[in-house]
Protein backbone atom coordinates (compact mmCIF):
# COMPACT_ATOMS: atom_id res chain seq x y z
CA UNK A 1 0.00 0.00 0.00
CA UNK A 2 1.22 3.37 -0.61
CA UNK A 3 2.21 5.41 2.53
CA UNK A 4 0.35 8.46 2.99
CA UNK A 5 3.39 11.07 2.52
CA UNK A 6 3.32 9.35 -1.11
CA UNK A 7 0.39 11.04 -2.34
CA UNK A 8 0.81 14.48 -3.91
CA UNK A 9 -1.57 17.11 -3.08
CA UNK A 10 -1.22 19.46 -5.87
CA UNK A 11 -3.47 21.92 -8.24
CA UNK A 12 -4.12 19.49 -11.40
CA UNK A 13 -2.92 20.71 -15.13
CA UNK A 14 -5.43 20.98 -17.68
CA UNK A 15 -3.96 17.66 -18.87
CA UNK A 16 -5.28 15.68 -16.23
CA UNK A 17 -8.79 17.37 -16.00
CA UNK A 18 -10.16 14.39 -17.35
CA UNK A 19 -8.30 12.18 -15.12
CA UNK A 20 -9.59 14.52 -12.09
CA UNK A 21 -13.63 14.01 -13.66
CA UNK A 22 -13.15 10.90 -13.12
CA UNK A 23 -12.49 10.70 -9.82
CA UNK A 24 -15.22 13.26 -9.41
CA UNK A 25 -18.14 10.78 -11.00
CA UNK A 26 -16.55 8.03 -8.50
CA UNK A 27 -16.22 9.85 -5.28
CA UNK A 28 -20.00 11.31 -6.13
CA UNK A 29 -21.09 7.70 -6.64
CA UNK A 30 -21.98 8.72 -9.98
CA UNK A 31 -20.63 6.00 -13.54
CA UNK A 32 -16.83 7.04 -13.53
CA UNK A 33 -17.10 7.74 -17.15
CA UNK A 34 -17.57 11.13 -17.80
CA UNK A 35 -18.84 11.70 -21.47
CA UNK A 36 -17.28 14.42 -24.24
CA UNK A 37 -19.99 16.64 -24.17
CA UNK A 38 -20.00 16.58 -20.31
CA UNK A 39 -16.11 17.13 -20.23
CA UNK A 40 -15.95 20.37 -22.14
CA UNK A 41 -18.98 22.13 -20.12
CA UNK A 42 -16.93 21.21 -17.31
CA UNK A 43 -14.19 22.56 -18.67
CA UNK A 44 -15.58 26.29 -18.89
CA UNK A 45 -15.18 25.95 -14.42
CA UNK A 46 -11.51 25.08 -15.02
CA UNK A 47 -9.67 28.12 -13.40
CA UNK A 48 -5.80 27.49 -13.10
CA UNK A 49 -4.77 26.69 -9.46
CA UNK A 50 -8.29 26.70 -7.82
CA UNK A 51 -8.83 22.70 -8.71
CA UNK A 52 -6.65 20.63 -6.68
CA UNK A 53 -6.28 16.72 -7.28
CA UNK A 54 -4.60 14.16 -5.08
CA UNK A 55 -2.26 11.50 -6.65
CA UNK A 56 -1.49 8.05 -5.76
CA UNK A 57 1.53 7.89 -8.41
CA UNK A 58 -0.62 9.11 -11.43
CA UNK A 59 -3.41 8.17 -10.05
CA UNK A 60 -6.28 10.95 -9.18
CA UNK A 61 -7.50 10.07 -5.87
CA UNK A 62 -9.23 12.98 -4.60
CA UNK A 63 -10.98 16.57 -6.58
CA UNK A 64 -11.40 19.75 -4.52
CA UNK A 65 -12.58 22.89 -6.21
CA UNK A 66 -12.64 26.40 -5.26
CA UNK A 67 -13.72 29.56 -7.26
CA UNK A 68 -14.26 33.40 -6.69
CA UNK A 69 -17.88 34.50 -5.54
CA UNK A 70 -19.55 37.01 -3.85
CA UNK A 71 -22.09 36.16 -1.23
CA UNK A 72 -24.43 39.08 0.29
CA UNK A 73 -24.09 40.26 3.85
CA UNK A 74 -26.96 41.56 6.08
CA UNK A 75 -27.58 44.86 4.65
CA UNK A 76 -26.41 43.50 0.97
CA UNK A 77 -22.90 44.15 0.55
CA UNK A 78 -21.00 41.73 -1.57
CA UNK A 79 -18.35 39.86 0.45
CA UNK A 80 -15.72 38.06 -1.62
CA UNK A 81 -15.83 34.12 -0.67
CA UNK A 82 -13.93 31.77 -1.59
CA UNK A 83 -16.41 29.03 -2.70
CA UNK A 84 -15.66 25.08 -2.52
CA UNK A 85 -17.14 22.35 -4.42
CA UNK A 86 -16.52 18.69 -6.10
CA UNK A 87 -14.77 17.81 -2.80
CA UNK A 88 -14.30 14.12 -3.41
CA UNK A 89 -11.70 11.24 -1.77
CA UNK A 90 -11.81 8.09 -3.48
CA UNK A 91 -13.54 5.26 -1.11
CA UNK A 92 -10.00 3.01 -1.41
CA UNK A 93 -8.01 6.41 0.20
CA UNK A 94 -10.77 7.93 2.84
CA UNK A 95 -9.80 8.67 6.19
CA UNK A 96 -6.06 9.24 5.49
CA UNK A 97 -6.49 12.97 5.74
CA UNK A 98 -6.80 14.02 2.20
CA UNK A 99 -9.34 15.95 2.39
CA UNK A 100 -7.52 17.71 5.04
CA UNK A 101 -4.74 18.67 3.13
CA UNK A 102 -6.56 19.95 0.44
CA UNK A 103 -8.54 22.06 2.83
CA UNK A 104 -5.06 23.58 4.13
CA UNK A 105 -3.94 24.14 1.29
CA UNK A 106 -7.28 25.80 -0.27
CA UNK A 107 -8.15 28.34 2.87
CA UNK A 108 -4.59 29.00 3.04
CA UNK A 109 -4.72 30.22 -0.50
CA UNK A 110 -8.02 32.31 0.07
CA UNK A 111 -6.30 33.57 3.07
CA UNK A 112 -3.52 34.97 1.44
CA UNK A 113 -5.63 36.38 -1.52
CA UNK A 114 -7.56 38.42 1.00
CA UNK A 115 -11.08 36.67 0.72
CA UNK A 116 -13.52 37.36 3.81
CA UNK A 117 -15.18 34.36 4.47
CA UNK A 118 -15.35 30.71 2.43
CA UNK A 119 -18.52 29.18 1.26
CA UNK A 120 -20.01 25.51 0.77
CA UNK A 121 -23.58 23.86 0.58
CA UNK A 122 -22.29 20.59 2.66
CA UNK A 123 -23.02 16.76 1.64
CA UNK A 124 -22.94 15.31 5.35
CA UNK A 125 -23.16 17.51 8.56
CA UNK A 126 -20.23 16.52 10.32
CA UNK A 127 -17.83 17.46 7.92
CA UNK A 128 -16.79 20.75 8.15
CA UNK A 129 -17.06 22.08 11.35
CA UNK A 130 -13.25 20.79 12.04
CA UNK A 131 -11.72 23.11 9.49
CA UNK A 132 -14.24 26.25 11.69
CA UNK A 133 -17.18 25.88 8.76
CA UNK A 134 -20.81 27.22 10.62
CA UNK A 135 -23.98 25.98 9.16
CA UNK A 136 -25.16 29.57 8.24
CA UNK A 137 -28.78 29.22 6.40
CA UNK A 138 -31.51 27.06 6.43
CA UNK A 139 -33.55 25.61 2.94
CA UNK A 140 -36.79 24.25 3.23
CA UNK A 141 -38.90 22.39 0.85
CA UNK A 142 -42.73 22.50 0.95
CA UNK A 143 -45.10 20.06 -0.64
CA UNK A 144 -48.49 21.33 -1.48
CA UNK A 145 -51.52 19.94 -1.11
CA UNK A 146 -53.23 21.95 -4.11
CA UNK A 147 -56.99 20.95 -3.47
CA UNK A 148 -56.65 21.90 0.23
CA UNK A 149 -54.58 25.14 -0.23
CA UNK A 150 -57.85 26.86 -0.15
CA UNK A 151 -56.70 29.42 -3.32
CA UNK A 152 -59.48 30.08 -6.18
CA UNK A 153 -58.34 28.39 -9.11
CA UNK A 154 -60.69 30.56 -11.11
CA UNK A 155 -58.37 33.67 -10.35
CA UNK A 156 -54.75 32.75 -10.98
CA UNK A 157 -54.34 35.94 -12.74
CA UNK A 158 -52.49 38.47 -10.68
CA UNK A 159 -55.33 40.96 -9.49
CA UNK A 160 -52.11 43.78 -9.05
CA UNK A 161 -53.03 44.24 -13.00
CA UNK A 162 -49.09 42.11 -13.35
CA UNK A 163 -49.33 39.24 -15.73
CA UNK A 164 -47.51 36.01 -15.85
CA UNK A 165 -46.22 34.56 -19.35
CA UNK A 166 -44.43 30.85 -20.31
CA UNK A 167 -40.96 31.94 -22.10
CA UNK A 168 -38.04 29.79 -22.75
CA UNK A 169 -34.57 29.19 -22.63
CA UNK A 170 -33.35 32.03 -24.28
CA UNK A 171 -35.44 34.63 -22.82
CA UNK A 172 -34.66 32.82 -19.13
CA UNK A 173 -30.97 33.34 -20.09
CA UNK A 174 -31.75 37.42 -20.82
CA UNK A 175 -33.98 38.19 -18.29
CA UNK A 176 -32.65 35.89 -15.88
CA UNK A 177 -29.12 37.08 -14.80
CA UNK A 178 -30.31 40.89 -14.03
CA UNK A 179 -33.23 39.52 -11.94
CA UNK A 180 -30.95 37.35 -9.84
CA UNK A 181 -28.60 40.19 -9.36
CA UNK A 182 -31.25 41.98 -7.88
CA UNK A 183 -32.62 39.48 -6.04
CA UNK A 184 -28.88 38.48 -4.32
CA UNK A 185 -28.10 42.30 -3.75
CA UNK A 186 -31.15 42.50 -1.50
CA UNK A 187 -30.69 38.52 0.01
CA UNK A 188 -28.12 37.72 3.30
CA UNK A 189 -26.97 34.63 2.08
CA UNK A 190 -27.53 34.91 -1.69
CA UNK A 191 -24.66 34.24 -4.03
CA UNK A 192 -23.64 35.34 -7.24
CA UNK A 193 -23.89 33.65 -10.69
CA UNK A 194 -22.10 33.19 -13.21
CA UNK A 195 -23.25 32.87 -16.94
CA UNK A 196 -22.71 28.85 -16.94
CA UNK A 197 -25.67 28.53 -14.19
CA UNK A 198 -28.30 29.81 -16.66
CA UNK A 199 -26.47 27.83 -19.31
CA UNK A 200 -26.88 24.78 -17.29
CA UNK A 201 -30.64 25.50 -16.40
CA UNK A 202 -31.58 26.09 -19.72
CA UNK A 203 -29.79 23.27 -21.38
CA UNK A 204 -27.10 25.21 -23.47
CA UNK A 205 -24.58 22.89 -21.52
CA UNK A 206 -25.27 19.82 -19.72
CA UNK A 207 -22.75 19.48 -16.99
CA UNK A 208 -24.19 16.31 -15.17
CA UNK A 209 -24.89 14.11 -17.77
CA UNK A 210 -28.42 13.85 -17.08
CA UNK A 211 -30.45 13.18 -19.92
CA UNK A 212 -31.69 17.32 -20.36
CA UNK A 213 -35.82 17.92 -20.79
CA UNK A 214 -36.94 21.49 -21.04
CA UNK A 215 -38.90 22.64 -18.16
CA UNK A 216 -41.58 25.09 -18.32
CA UNK A 217 -40.43 28.88 -17.17
CA UNK A 218 -43.09 31.32 -16.00
CA UNK A 219 -42.30 35.27 -15.81
CA UNK A 220 -44.32 37.59 -13.62
CA UNK A 221 -44.08 41.07 -14.86
CA UNK A 222 -46.06 44.24 -12.78
CA UNK A 223 -48.25 46.38 -13.83
CA UNK A 224 -45.13 48.32 -15.33
CA UNK A 225 -44.24 45.76 -17.48
CA UNK A 226 -41.26 44.54 -15.53
CA UNK A 227 -40.02 41.36 -15.07
CA UNK A 228 -40.24 40.60 -11.10
CA UNK A 229 -39.77 36.91 -11.13
CA UNK A 230 -39.26 34.07 -12.90
CA UNK A 231 -39.87 30.05 -12.08
CA UNK A 232 -39.24 26.82 -13.50
CA UNK A 233 -40.86 24.01 -12.96
CA UNK A 234 -41.47 20.56 -14.02
CA UNK A 235 -44.50 18.58 -14.43
CA UNK A 236 -45.08 15.08 -14.72
CA UNK A 237 -47.73 12.79 -15.80
CA UNK A 238 -49.71 11.01 -12.98
CA UNK A 239 -53.20 9.67 -13.03
CA UNK A 240 -55.58 7.79 -10.92
CA UNK A 241 -57.32 4.64 -11.46
CA UNK A 242 -60.78 6.45 -11.56
CA UNK A 243 -59.00 8.54 -14.52
CA UNK A 244 -58.76 11.51 -12.18
CA UNK A 245 -55.30 13.59 -13.30
CA UNK A 246 -53.19 13.07 -9.83
CA UNK A 247 -49.84 15.57 -11.32
CA UNK A 248 -47.27 17.23 -9.45
CA UNK A 249 -45.66 20.10 -10.36
CA UNK A 250 -41.95 20.14 -9.14
CA UNK A 251 -40.45 23.70 -8.74
CA UNK A 252 -36.66 23.61 -9.83
CA UNK A 253 -36.09 27.35 -9.21
CA UNK A 254 -38.18 30.04 -8.30
CA UNK A 255 -36.98 33.79 -8.47
CA UNK A 256 -39.38 37.13 -7.04
CA UNK A 257 -37.72 40.24 -6.02
CA UNK A 258 -41.02 41.51 -5.04
CA UNK A 259 -44.09 40.11 -2.82
CA UNK A 260 -46.28 40.52 -5.61
CA UNK A 261 -44.02 38.31 -7.94
CA UNK A 262 -43.92 35.90 -5.20
CA UNK A 263 -47.79 35.49 -4.46
CA UNK A 264 -48.45 35.96 -8.40
CA UNK A 265 -46.18 32.60 -9.16
CA UNK A 266 -47.24 30.49 -6.28
CA UNK A 267 -50.29 30.99 -7.32
CA UNK A 268 -49.76 30.21 -10.59
CA UNK A 269 -47.99 26.65 -9.81
CA UNK A 270 -51.48 26.16 -7.79
CA UNK A 271 -53.37 26.63 -10.02
CA UNK A 272 -52.61 24.57 -13.50
CA UNK A 273 -55.85 22.15 -13.79
CA UNK A 274 -54.89 18.29 -13.48
CA UNK A 275 -51.87 19.73 -11.10
CA UNK A 276 -52.79 18.41 -7.14
CA UNK A 277 -49.32 18.68 -5.91
CA UNK A 278 -46.53 21.16 -5.95
CA UNK A 279 -43.57 20.62 -4.71
CA UNK A 280 -41.60 24.11 -3.88
CA UNK A 281 -37.98 23.18 -4.05
CA UNK A 282 -35.43 24.65 -2.14
CA UNK A 283 -36.38 27.86 -0.13
CA UNK A 284 -35.68 30.19 2.38
CA UNK A 285 -37.26 28.62 5.83
CA UNK A 286 -39.54 31.98 5.77
CA UNK A 287 -40.37 32.13 2.59
CA UNK A 288 -44.05 33.43 2.18
CA UNK A 289 -45.45 30.16 0.06
CA UNK A 290 -47.20 28.71 3.51
CA UNK A 291 -48.85 31.86 4.12
CA UNK A 292 -49.82 32.79 0.98
CA UNK A 293 -52.25 30.07 1.16
CA UNK A 294 -55.70 30.34 2.85
CA UNK A 295 -55.18 27.15 4.41
CA UNK A 296 -51.33 26.83 5.32
CA UNK A 297 -51.46 23.38 6.81
CA UNK A 298 -52.09 22.67 2.75
CA UNK A 299 -48.12 23.08 2.94
CA UNK A 300 -45.94 20.69 4.24
CA UNK A 301 -42.56 20.94 5.25
CA UNK A 302 -41.03 17.56 3.48
CA UNK A 303 -37.21 18.96 4.17
CA UNK A 304 -35.63 21.10 6.08
CA UNK A 305 -31.95 21.03 6.56
CA UNK A 306 -28.53 23.55 7.14
CA UNK A 307 -27.70 24.35 3.82
CA UNK A 308 -24.70 27.58 3.22
CA UNK A 309 -21.83 26.71 5.31
CA UNK A 310 -19.68 29.66 5.93
CA UNK A 311 -15.78 29.72 7.55
CA UNK A 312 -14.90 33.32 8.44
CA UNK A 313 -11.39 34.51 7.08
CA UNK A 314 -11.42 37.66 8.49
CA UNK A 315 -13.47 38.62 11.23
CA UNK A 316 -12.78 42.73 11.13
CA UNK A 317 -13.77 42.64 7.24
CA UNK A 318 -16.91 39.90 7.70
CA UNK A 319 -17.89 42.00 11.08
CA UNK A 320 -17.40 45.29 9.28
CA UNK A 321 -19.51 44.81 5.94
CA UNK A 322 -22.71 44.15 7.42
CA UNK A 323 -25.44 46.27 8.79
CA UNK A 324 -26.66 46.19 11.99
CA UNK A 325 -29.97 47.89 13.33
CA UNK A 326 -29.57 48.21 16.29
CA UNK A 327 -26.62 49.99 18.75
CA UNK A 328 -24.23 48.67 21.03
CA UNK A 329 -20.52 46.75 21.28
CA UNK A 330 -19.29 43.73 21.64
CA UNK A 331 -16.27 42.31 23.14
CA UNK A 332 -15.97 38.79 21.68
CA UNK A 333 -13.13 36.03 21.92
CA UNK A 334 -13.05 33.71 18.38
CA UNK A 335 -11.96 30.69 18.69
CA UNK A 336 -10.33 28.88 16.02
CA UNK A 337 -8.44 25.85 16.09
CA UNK A 338 -7.83 25.13 12.54
CA UNK A 339 -5.34 26.19 10.38
CA UNK A 340 -2.13 27.36 11.04
CA UNK A 341 -1.03 30.35 13.27
CA UNK A 342 -1.39 33.27 11.14
CA UNK A 343 -1.27 37.03 12.69
CA UNK A 344 -4.80 37.57 12.87
CA UNK A 345 -4.24 40.87 14.02
CA UNK A 346 -5.61 40.27 17.18
CA UNK A 347 -3.62 40.14 20.57
CA UNK A 348 -4.86 35.67 21.07
CA UNK A 349 -4.27 34.74 17.89
CA UNK A 350 -5.18 30.80 17.12
CA UNK A 351 -5.78 29.19 14.15
CA UNK A 352 -6.20 31.09 10.52
CA UNK A 353 -8.51 34.35 12.31
CA UNK A 354 -9.04 33.62 16.19
CA UNK A 355 -8.53 36.59 18.37
CA UNK A 356 -10.07 39.03 20.70
CA UNK A 357 -12.06 41.97 18.83
CA UNK A 358 -14.04 44.88 19.59
CA UNK A 359 -17.32 45.52 17.84
CA UNK A 360 -19.01 49.27 17.79
CA UNK A 361 -22.16 48.45 15.61
CA UNK A 362 -25.36 50.34 14.56
CA UNK A 363 -27.43 52.09 11.53
CA UNK A 364 -24.41 54.42 10.67
CA UNK A 365 -21.65 51.80 10.26
CA UNK A 366 -19.56 49.58 12.39
CA UNK A 367 -16.08 48.98 13.54
CA UNK A 368 -14.46 46.33 15.06
CA UNK A 369 -10.70 46.04 15.91
CA UNK A 370 -8.26 43.49 18.29
CA UNK A 371 -8.80 44.36 22.01
CA UNK A 372 -7.01 44.10 24.99
CA UNK A 373 -10.46 44.07 26.88
CA UNK A 374 -11.51 40.86 28.68
CA UNK A 375 -14.29 39.33 26.35
CA UNK A 376 -18.18 39.72 26.55
CA UNK A 377 -18.56 36.28 25.00
CA UNK A 378 -16.34 33.46 23.38
CA UNK A 379 -17.63 31.59 20.75
CA UNK A 380 -15.82 29.12 18.00
CA UNK A 381 -15.21 30.06 14.36
CA UNK A 382 -18.24 28.00 13.29
CA UNK A 383 -20.40 29.60 15.76
CA UNK A 384 -19.21 33.40 14.03
CA UNK A 385 -20.77 32.36 11.01
CA UNK A 386 -23.72 31.36 11.90
CA UNK A 387 -24.29 34.45 13.86
CA UNK A 388 -22.94 36.76 10.96
CA UNK A 389 -25.59 36.18 8.63
CA UNK A 390 -28.15 37.25 11.45
CA UNK A 391 -29.76 33.35 11.88
CA UNK A 392 -28.83 31.88 14.62
CA UNK A 393 -29.57 33.34 17.99
CA UNK A 394 -26.26 33.75 20.46
CA UNK A 395 -28.80 33.30 23.46
CA UNK A 396 -29.86 29.98 22.04
CA UNK A 397 -26.39 28.72 21.29
CA UNK A 398 -25.33 29.66 24.98
CA UNK A 399 -28.00 27.12 26.42
CA UNK A 400 -26.02 24.65 23.91
CA UNK A 401 -23.12 25.27 25.40
CA UNK A 402 -21.47 26.21 22.13
CA UNK A 403 -21.50 30.21 23.63
CA UNK A 404 -20.31 31.54 26.44
CA UNK A 405 -21.03 34.64 28.20
CA UNK A 406 -18.41 36.18 30.44
CA UNK A 407 -20.48 39.19 30.96
CA UNK A 408 -24.15 38.37 31.91
CA UNK A 409 -26.65 39.35 29.37
CA UNK A 410 -23.79 39.36 26.48
CA UNK A 411 -25.87 36.75 24.67
CA UNK A 412 -28.62 38.94 24.20
CA UNK A 413 -26.88 41.98 23.41
CA UNK A 414 -25.25 39.78 20.58
CA UNK A 415 -28.77 38.78 19.74
CA UNK A 416 -29.98 42.54 19.35
CA UNK A 417 -27.12 43.83 17.42
CA UNK A 418 -26.85 40.74 14.69
CA UNK A 419 -30.18 38.90 14.07
CA UNK A 420 -32.07 39.77 11.61
CA UNK A 421 -36.41 40.01 11.00
CA UNK A 422 -36.04 38.28 7.69
CA UNK A 423 -33.50 35.17 7.56
CA UNK A 424 -31.20 34.42 5.49
CA UNK A 425 -30.90 32.58 2.56
CA UNK A 426 -29.15 30.92 -0.60
CA UNK A 427 -31.34 30.16 -3.58
CA UNK A 428 -28.15 27.99 -5.03
CA UNK A 429 -26.35 24.36 -4.93
CA UNK A 430 -22.81 25.16 -5.98
C1 LIG B 1 -18.57 21.00 -0.66
C2 LIG B 1 -18.76 19.57 -1.15
O1 LIG B 1 -18.32 19.24 -2.20
S1 LIG B 1 -19.65 18.50 -0.17
C3 LIG B 1 -19.27 16.88 -0.78
C4 LIG B 1 -18.37 16.09 0.14
N1 LIG B 1 -18.09 14.80 -0.50
C5 LIG B 1 -18.75 13.65 -0.19
O2 LIG B 1 -19.58 13.62 0.70
C6 LIG B 1 -18.44 12.46 -1.09
C7 LIG B 1 -18.23 11.18 -0.27
N2 LIG B 1 -17.25 11.34 0.80
C8 LIG B 1 -15.94 11.58 0.55
O3 LIG B 1 -15.50 11.72 -0.59
C9 LIG B 1 -14.98 11.66 1.73
O4 LIG B 1 -15.45 10.80 2.72
C10 LIG B 1 -14.83 13.07 2.34
C11 LIG B 1 -14.36 14.03 1.22
C12 LIG B 1 -16.14 13.60 2.91
C13 LIG B 1 -13.80 13.02 3.48
O5 LIG B 1 -12.52 12.76 2.95
P1 LIG B 1 -11.34 12.07 3.83
O6 LIG B 1 -10.08 12.23 3.07
O7 LIG B 1 -11.78 10.73 4.23
O8 LIG B 1 -11.32 13.02 5.10
P2 LIG B 1 -10.10 13.14 6.12
O9 LIG B 1 -9.37 11.84 6.18
O10 LIG B 1 -9.29 14.35 5.79
O11 LIG B 1 -10.93 13.37 7.45
C14 LIG B 1 -10.61 14.33 8.41
C15 LIG B 1 -11.49 14.11 9.61
O12 LIG B 1 -12.86 14.31 9.23
C16 LIG B 1 -13.62 13.15 9.58
N3 LIG B 1 -14.62 12.94 8.51
C17 LIG B 1 -14.37 12.96 7.20
N4 LIG B 1 -15.51 12.72 6.52
C18 LIG B 1 -16.48 12.53 7.44
C19 LIG B 1 -17.86 12.22 7.35
N5 LIG B 1 -18.47 12.06 6.16
N6 LIG B 1 -18.56 12.10 8.49
C20 LIG B 1 -17.94 12.25 9.69
N7 LIG B 1 -16.62 12.54 9.84
C21 LIG B 1 -15.91 12.67 8.72
C22 LIG B 1 -12.62 12.03 9.63
O13 LIG B 1 -13.07 10.97 10.42
C23 LIG B 1 -11.41 12.72 10.20
O14 LIG B 1 -11.61 12.86 11.59
P3 LIG B 1 -10.39 12.66 12.62
O15 LIG B 1 -9.36 13.67 12.22
O16 LIG B 1 -11.03 12.93 13.94
O17 LIG B 1 -9.93 11.25 12.43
Amino acid sequence: MTRRTDIDVRPITEAEFPDWNRALNTGFLQPPAVGAEQLEARRLQFVPGRLLGAFDGDRCVATFRSFDQEVTAVGGAPVRADAISNVTVTATHRRRGLLTRMMAQDLAAAKERGDVVATLIAAEYPIYGRYGFGPATTMTEWTVDVPRAGLDPRRPVPEDGGRIDLVDGEDVRKLGPELHERLRRAQPGAVSRVDLWWQARTGVVNLSGARWTEPCYAVYRSADGEVEGLASYRTDDHWGDAKQPLNTATVDWLEAVTPAAERALWHYLCSIDWVQTVKSGWRSPDDLLPDLLPDPRAARITTQADWLWVRVLDVVRALEARAYEGQGSLVLEVVDRWGSPRSSGAESGGGLTGGRWRLEAGPDGASCAPTTESADLVLDVGELASLWLGDASAVRLAALGRVREERAGAARVADALLRTSRRPWCPDMF
